[in-house]
């Protein structure tokens, strides 16, 4: 099968005074539709350096970034925008709901705002909703749910737009020991249903086994392995 995510040979620099600092160094990663890939590695290694380049919020300095067939590194800025609307999915560490609108009314807003507003639009937010385990809790506020009834909604948010990559920034880091497990578990659980090509950088080494592989990041330069069993 064809990968969802190809980044090929995709360096990107900053200028660092005189000389450059590579974030990202030939970096190589196919994601396919359905793989769960964890990006590990130190701080300052380029982990979101790389999240940003594959959600296209940063153009890489060379090499393509392909999404879906389709490379982004060809297109114009709006086109690029459509892309990352149409396609990606992006879960920030800190879900940064809008603190007026209910849990339901979170996952609508962007599908509004683009014009969407049909009971489709409804339909797909219950039933997402549904699929995090947050039925219940549709009507709440975000200062009403707990640290991980949050994170759901992040995460039932960016699947609103049917993505065919899921990239997820640290999506535990704010959550105690269960909860984290239980949100890692419910990423391999949509990655499996939505077929996403899901990846997600992280520092809890103890939840890799479920996923399917392990990328290391070092200065900029990515290494990828099979993930060692539980
Ligand atoms: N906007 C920027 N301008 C200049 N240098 C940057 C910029 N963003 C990142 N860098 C540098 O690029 C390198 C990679 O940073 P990046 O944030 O991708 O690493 P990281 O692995 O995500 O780190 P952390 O785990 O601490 O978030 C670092 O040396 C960082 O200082």
């Amino acid at each position: 099968m064809s990968a969802a995510l190809n980044l090929i040979n995709v360096s990107l620099e900053y200028p660092d005074g005189t000389s450059t600092l590579k974030a990202l160094d030939a970096v190589n990663l196919s994601v396919r539709p359905g793989e769960y890939l964890s990006l590990v590695g130190p701080s300052g290694s380029g982990k979101s350096s790389l999240l940003a380049v594959a959600a296209t919020l940063v153009k890489p300095t060379a090499g393509q970034v392909i999404i879906d067939q389709q490379d982004a590194s060809a297109l114009s800025q709006a086109e690029r925008t459509s892309l990352r609307r149409d396609k990606v999915g992006i879960i920030f560490q800190q879900p940064n709901l809008l603190p007026a609108l209910t849990a339901v009314e979170q996952l609508l807003i962007r599908e509004h705002l683009r014009g969407r507003r049909g009971r489709g639009e409804r339909e797909r937010a219950a039933e997402l909703l549904d699929v995090v385990g947050l039925s219940e809790a549709a009507h709440k506020r975000p200062h009403q749910l707990s640290g991980g009834q949050r994170q759901r909604v992040n995460i039932a948010r960016a699947l609103m737009g049917k993505p065919t990559v899921l990239l997820v920034d640290e999506p535990t880091a704010a959550l105690d020991h269960e909860r984290s497990e239980s949100i890692v578990r419910l990423l391999r659980r949509v990655t499996d249903e939505f077929r996403t090509a899901t990846v997600m950088v992280t520092h809890d080494t103890e939840f890799l086994a479920l996923t399917d592989a392990v990328a290391t990041m070092r200065d900029g330069r990515i290494s990828r392995a099979l993930v060692p069993s539980a």
